[in-house]
């Protein structure tokens, strides 16, 4: 809710309002007198709270308390993937999720079964106001399947809870000068946020490259946004792609699996105390990626998996 238009328009009848001549206005006529002095009785505490409000931005959303947020969009990301937009309490309200911190999400199923998973906003400060999830629909029998259900049926007005910031991870600029973000499907959520939070900051010089592992095209979810990130952060943002899945003739991808060679190549900074992994995925990718980088000798690794 913004208030400085409300704002600024009470601030004015206010101050005509204390500047009248009471007493001869009184003379005039005591009934408006006495209306004046009511009115800005009345105006000058609600004027105090909405001004007040409008020179300190509200304080950040997230606590470690359930605070419930409802749903403002859902729009179709991919073949498999929604990207859900809820808003929070205020138009200018920032999240307060650091980067590479994730939420907790609590969504109630059809049948009234309560879920709680972990998300990774795509959304960063730029964008107040709102929280951007992305969500991949997965088949029945998956761990993910009910969540992943629940968040996409949800109608406009609907609401869930979230609570945070989680994990362990604390990005601090400076102090890293490349950082490599292996991703494995949905894993490349974190990725997405940091890119953006690291990509924004002028004085932070450090490389960021980004090795995105997914089943096919189709399943590079944010590709054409993360190429163009690639174009505009030209040498501070590069992303490989690598897919399991032959993709069409046009598509410059790797096929097969995210392996060492691909990691040493297109990470092409040798291991060191400045040098850092970031690595999300499917249990299967942390565990062959964990050998992979232990191989390599990369002992800075920061796994964003489940709390
Ligand atoms: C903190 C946290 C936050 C999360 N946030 C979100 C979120 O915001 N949105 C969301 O939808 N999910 C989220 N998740 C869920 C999680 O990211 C995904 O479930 C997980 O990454 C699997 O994604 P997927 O199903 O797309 O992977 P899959 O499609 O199963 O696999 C992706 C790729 O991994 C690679 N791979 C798989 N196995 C191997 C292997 N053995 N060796 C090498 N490569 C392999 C393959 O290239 C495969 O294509 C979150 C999880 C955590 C822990």
């Amino acid at each position: 809710m913004a208030f400085s238009g409300n704002a600024t328009g009470l601030d004015s009848s206010v101050s005509q309002v204390a500047n009248m001549d009471l007493t001869s206005l009184y003379e005039a006529n005591p009934y408006a007198v006495v209306a004046a002095v009511g009115a800005t009785a009345a105006i000058l505490p609600l004027s105090t709270m909405l001004l007040g409000r409008t020179s300190k931005p509200p304080p950040p959303f997230l606590t470690q308390q359930w605070q419930s947020l409802p749903l403002v969009s859902s729009q179709q990301e991919s073949h498999n993937v929604q990207r859900l937009t809820f808003a929070l309490l205020h138009k200018q309200q920032l999240l307060g999720l650091p980067a590479g911190q994730c939420i907790k999400v609590k969504a109630t199923t059809a049948k009234g079964a309560e879920l709680v998973q972990a998300f990774n906003p795509i959304s960063t400060d730029d964008t107040p106001g709102e929280v951007v999830l992305l969500v991949k629909a997965y088949p029945e029998g998956h761990p993910q399947h009910d969540m992943a259900k629940a968040l996409s049926s949800m109608r406009k007005g609907d609401k869930i809870e979230i609570k945070g910031p989680f994990g362990s991870f604390k990005y601090q600029p400076g102090r890293y000068k490349a950082i490599g973000l292996l991703a494995g499907g949905m894993g490349v959520t974190p990725m997405i946020n940091l890119s953006h939070v690291i990509l924004k900051n002028p004085n932070d010089k450090v490389k960021l490259r980004l090795m995105f592992a997914a089943n096919s095209v189709d399943d590079l979810v944010l590709k054409q946004h993360l190429d163009s990130l690639a174009a505009g952060y030209y040498g501070k943002f590069k992303s490989f792609y690598v897919v399991n899945e032959a993709p069409e003739e046009g598509h410059h991808l790797s096929l097969g699996l995210l392996d060492k060679e691909m990691v040493a190549k297109y990470l092409n900074t040798p291991p060191s105390d400045d040098v850092l992994i970031v690595l999300c995925g499917p249990p299967a990718f942390r565990a062959d990626m964990d050998s992979v980088l232990s191989k390599l000798g990369y002992t800075n690794v920061v796994v964003i998996d489940d709390m």
